[in-house]
């Protein structure tokens, strides 16, 4: 199960932004180049893990979400919503800022109104401080927010995210080291 998934973060290098220990991963750089059936491999998972029945959009964030967020619209032809970094100054356009463990900046959120029924699909889980503030923002809208799944969670630092009451399903879990990234957990596995 995820066995190209696995085998590649496995492969993952590792590199310094700061104190942080970033790996690099085709999921989540784009780099070298994203396989597609490392791709396929991932979407067919999650629709094995989700309800899509009563999902009327699929939620990602600009930009590494948006490989499989798309895969997973096309397989689904549900609809596919990108958080963006930039701002459109479209009517209803809301902003939220977004801190990850590397970096600050702002997200506006357009396309999505009260009563929506939408998943939320990221790449990678760190800190939780995108998927947190992304959440808090959707329900405030009064978005209905089904699940939010993230491919890659590293380190526990995450977990804070359930006292928000999000449950986040993560298909691998890994600790990122200098030396490189070991794997901890995968979703379903006991
Ligand atoms: O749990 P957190 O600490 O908040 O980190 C997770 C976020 O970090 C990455 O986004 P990033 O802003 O690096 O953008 P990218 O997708 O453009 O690489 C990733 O796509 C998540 O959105
Ligand atoms: N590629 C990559 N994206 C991240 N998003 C949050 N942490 C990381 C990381 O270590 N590597």
């Amino acid at each position: 199960m995820l066995e190209r998934l696995k085998s590649s973060l496995i492969n993952s290098p590792v590199i310094k932004r700061g104190e942080y220990n970033y790996f690099i991963h085709p999921i989540s750089d784009g780099v070298p180049s994203i396989d597609p059936h490392l791709v396929e491999e991932i979407a067919d998972y999650i629709l094995t893990i989700t309800d899509m029945e009563k999902v009327d959009t699929i939620v990602t964030v600009e930009a590494m979400g948006i490989p499989v967020a798309n895969a997973l619209s096309l397989k689904t032809g549900v609809p596919l919503t990108i958080i963006r970094k930039r701002p459109y100054y479209l009517e209803g356009e809301v902003e939220l800022s977004q801190n990850t463990g590397y970096s600050k900046g702002v997200l506006y959120i357009n396309g999505l109104k009260k009563g929506d029924r939408i998943i939320i699909v990221d790449d990678v889980i760190s800190t939780g401080g995108t998927l947190i503030a992304l959440v808090k923002a959707l329900r405030n809208m009064g978005v209905e927010v089904l699940d939010v799944i993230s491919v890659i969670g590293r380190g526990t630092g995450y977990l804070q995210i359930k006292e928000h009451g999000i449950e986040p399903k993560i298909l691998v879990t890994i600790e990122v080291g200098e030396k490189g990234v070991e794997i901890k957990n995968v979703f379903g596995d006991k």
